[in-house]
């Protein structure tokens, strides 16, 4: 366990004039308030690891309180440098520095390759980032088109953001330039407080990873990886004194806000083990990046700057008690070692080698064969530790089968879903949403169908500068997919375990929750435990189920849509048969107007032609009383079809023979009349036209003769146009009556044909609704076969849980081998001990 080192730093003031009032003094590690005449205001004295006064250069910061931790970067250890402060108290000017007066970071980043030009028994790979937290949302300085990362979660790379740009380094000035082109992407800002003020936390980030030399036989193939963080936050500020409005007041909020969750996790890790219950790292990103270094994996330094100006005495109050309260927390710091199998067989022969030198030479037959039954105990224990092995290896791919049961399962399910979504009428959310699915996958893709694209682009991958940087490259794309480790083997105590997860504990139920990209898939195994062959027939015989409902369904529906197209065509037809039907029905109408003014016209004509025959008894008289009577009858009789023919009464059509007859008989007598008038009529106009044509008489009887024959003939052509009249009426009738037959029938076809129609709709209904019914029935099952699913999780989750308890055994295991080392060390001790060897001096 090792404390966070915190100091304080003290910037010059911004003008000399002093106010008379109070004042901050520093004296060794100590910084106090004083009054004017030098006497300290009582409860305002703290003291830190160290306290850089206002003349203090950044190089000397760097020595004292950030050096160590680059170089224990470089060994393997994560660290975390960070500055807090109020706004304008200095802390970019101690992060970043200027060209006269670097600050912590170029400082690190020279003396980082620095160290490792000196370890020439190592090899290094160094890859950086930067980034910034701005409102709360954390950009790529180093690429501009990354925006709004997402914070993940992994057992192999701990907290990380995703997607961030990575970039391989070799050199110091590569990794310079590559932070001050990140500088420009930065979000600075105007205030009443500092002309440039960071308006956003900035972390840049190192990840160091080291390995020995192949030719190094002191080497044992671990790699070490270590994470440097050196921070810049955005200043405490007061909007009263900052006059920040508008954007300036948003981001003041946003960055009062996450300092103010820094502080909560301070304050709750300050509070020692037992009491500090729940650490709310997840209140804010600033506090889930820096979560390993604060009460993590990680050595950790804070400079808190202060400004000296008594305007400021309660923010420089509220900055140093933050720093009293980190100065209580502790961080469990180990290195960051990954240890093969190979590493921790080679790590162990190494060692046993080591004892067989020292006991060669040695006369003691005796002592060979304790040594020699020791070896082969040892060589039990490896052997155990293998079958060991196997036995987890087979555990984890039985759960990596039941995984993927499960995960067939949750598909299969999805399916279901989907069949059942689109059952209802609109699928086309789901296709959607499985096609972006899988454009996502294969974008994701590599060729080894590992999700490489999106959110895991983390390490970048990039060119290899030396064959470490294949060899590493190799390594790291193995376990970085799994969300358990590969073997077990490395995992010796729950220490390591510890550091293998940096200081992080995970669990396993969330580690579910990582990336399902980045779980394999594996072939169905009936044989597994938990998902039964019966489980698994039901699903399928349900699929089939759903299938064939859904094709049955959609049968309907084509039948159904086509019906409905139909239907639509023949109401079309029908609306346009109704539009003619009251065309003919106003025929009849038209025809009883015309029949009636007929009728007028006639009596009219008659009663004229009554007038001329005077003498009643004539017979040209009773010719025309009897016509006037037939033609009052057939007109009465075609009024009363054509007034039936109006209401609708269908029985008119049936008294057509009689108005037939009726028309004959008018038609003959007419004839007849007229040709009798004609002819009685003929001789005297003969006789008359003979002698006195033209009549030159003045006798009064004559001149009334020659006005009744004018009169005869006018009546002649007025009877022939009416006979032509009706003649036309007749077939206008005939014609009429012939188009309303058609009608009819027509009209019949259509109905019979939309009741048919009719029936068809409703059975079709009917078979919707059933197939409903079964789809209710369907969706019912699969709400159980969900229950099955969930009892798979549930068992999913004891077999975890087991593997769990067979790791820690696996553990104890370890350690027992690891104290049954320690007995044979010591027994080994013992004999050399009770059997003194004199061991030439370059071994000892
Ligand atoms: N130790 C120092 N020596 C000389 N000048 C300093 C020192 N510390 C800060 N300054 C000056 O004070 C001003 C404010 O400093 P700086 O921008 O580093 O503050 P900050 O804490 O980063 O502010 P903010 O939180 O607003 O970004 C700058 O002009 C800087 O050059």
């Amino acid at each position: 366990m090792e404390k966070i080192c915190v100091a304080v730093r003290v910037r010059p003031p911004v003008s000399l004039e002093t106010s008379g009032g109070v004042f901050w003094k520093v004296e060794d590690n100590r910084v106090s308030l004083h009054r004017q005449h030098d006497t300290p205001v009582s409860g305002t004295s703290y003291a830190f690891d160290h306290v850089f006064e206002e003349t203090c250069s950044n190089a000397r910061v760097y020595e004292l309180l950030t050096k160590d931790i680059i170089h224990a970067a470089v060994e393997g250890f994560n660290g975390t440098v960070f500055a807090y402060g109020q706004t304008s108290s200095g802390k970019t000017f101690t992060m970043n520095g200027s060209a006269d007066n670097p600050g912590v970071i170029s400082l690190g980043v020279k003396d980082i390759f620095d160290a490792i030009q000196m370890m020439s028994n190592r090899e290094f790979l160094v890859r950086v980032s930067y980034m910034e937290i701005y409102n709360e949302e954390i950009n790529d300085l180093l690429a501009v088109e990354n925006q709004k990362l997402q914070i993940h979660e992994s057992l192999e790379h701990g907290v990380f953001v995703a997607g961030l740009r990575e970039e391989i380094v070799n050199s110091a000035e590569q990794v310079l330039k590559l932070i001050e082109s990140g500088e420009v992407n930065r979000h600075f800002g105007e205030t009443n407080m500092n002309v440039r003020s960071s308006r956003s936390h900035t972390i840049f980030r190192m990840v160091i990873e080291s390995k020995g030399k192949d030719n190094d036989s002191s080497s044992t193939d671990a790699i070490r990886v270590s994470v440097l963080n050196l921070v810049d936050l955005a200043g405490s500020e007061r909007i009263a004194k900052t006059g920040a409005d508008g954007v300036r007041l948003k981001e003041g909020k946003h960055i009062n806000k996450s300092l103010m969750a820094l502080g909560n996790v301070i304050n709750k890790l300050s509070d020692g083990v037992k009491q500090r219950g729940h650490i709310p790292y997840r209140d804010s990103k600033l506090t889930r990046i820096l979560q390993p270094a604060l009460g993590g994996n990680a050595k950790t330094s804070i400079i808190c700057t202060i400004a000296p100006e008594e305007d400021h005495i309660e923010e420089t109050k509220g900055t140093l008690q933050f720093a009293s309260r980190a100065k209580r927390i502790t961080n469990c710091v180990q290195v960051n070692e990954i240890l093969t199998d190979a590493a921790l067989l080679k790590r162990q022969k190494l060692e046993i080698e080591e004892l067989r030198r020292k006991l060669q030479g040695s006369h003691a037959g005796v002592l060979e064969q304790e040594i020699l039954k020791l070896r082969n105990d040892m060589l039990k224990y490896e052997l155990e530790r293998e079958k060991l092995q196997l036995e987890l290896e087979e555990e984890r791919r039985s759960r990596k089968e039941r995984d993927q049961c499960v995960r067939e399962q949750q598909m299969r399910l999805q399916n279901h879903n989907s069949l059942v979504t689109s059952s209802g009428g609109n699928g086309s959310h789901s296709e959607e949403q499985n096609s972006k699915r899988q454009s996502f996958c294969e974008e994701c893709s590599d060729s080894n169908g590992i999700c490489q694209g999106g959110a895991f682009r983390t390490p970048c991958s990039k060119a290899a500068p030396n064959a470490f940087v294949v060899k590493r490259s190799n390594y790291s794309r193995l376990p970085e997919y799994s969300p358990l480790p590969d073997t077990f083997s490395n995992v010796a105590d729950e220490d390591t375990w510890l550091k293998m997860n940096k200081g992080y504990i995970a669990d396993l139920d969330s580690l579910q929750m990582t990336p399902a990209t980045k779980v394999q898939s594996f072939p169905l195994n009936d044989g597994t435990p938990g998902c039964s062959n019966e489980n698994y027939r039901d699903v399928q015989k349900l699929k089939r189920q759903l299938e064939n409902v859904t094709e049955e369904k959609n049968e309907f529906q084509r039948k159904y849509s086509e019906e409905k197209i139909l239907n639509a065509r023949l109401t079309g037809e029908i609306s346009e048969l109704r539009q003619e039907v009251l065309v003919i029905r106003e025929i009849p109408r038209r025809l009883y107007e015309s029949v009636v003014s007929s009728k007028d016209f006639y009596e009219d004509l008659l009663c004229s032609m009554k007038s001329f025959a005077a003498d009643g008894e004539s017979s040209t008289a009773k010719k025309l009383v009897s016509i006037s009577e037939i033609g009052s009858s057939l007109f009465s009789t075609l009024e009363t079809n054509f007034l039936m023919a109006m209401d609708g009464d269908k029985s008119f059509s049936n008294n057509d023979s009689l108005v037939r007859e009726q028309c004959k008989v008018f038609c003959e007598k007419l004839k007849s009349t007229i040709s009798a008038l004609i002819l009685s009529e003929k001789a005297p106009i003969d006789n008359k036209q003979g002698k006195n044509s033209p009549c030159s008489c003045n006798n009064k009887g004559c001149a009334q003769e020659e006005e009744s024959t004018c009169w005869k003939e006018k009546l002649s052509s007025e009877l022939n146009t009416i006979k032509e009249k009706y003649h036309g009426l007749e077939k206008d009738l005939d014609l009429n009556n012939k188009f309303l037959e058609t009608s009819k029938e027509m009209y019949d076809s259509l109905e019979r044909e939309f009741r048919l129609l009719q029936e068809e709709r409703d059975s079709l209904l009917n078979k919707v609704s059933e197939s409903s019914q079964t789809l209710t029935m369907v969706t019912d099952q699969k709400e159980n076969v969900l229950k099955d699913y969930n009892t798979e999780v549930e068992k999913k989750k004891n077999l975890e849980e087991e593997i769990k308890q067979f790791s820690a055994a696996f553990a104890c295991r370890q350690k027992s081998l690891v104290s049954f080392h320690s007995d044979l060390k010591s027994k080994i001790e013992k004999l050399r001990a009770q059997n003194p060897v004199s061991v030439p001096k370059s071994r000892g």
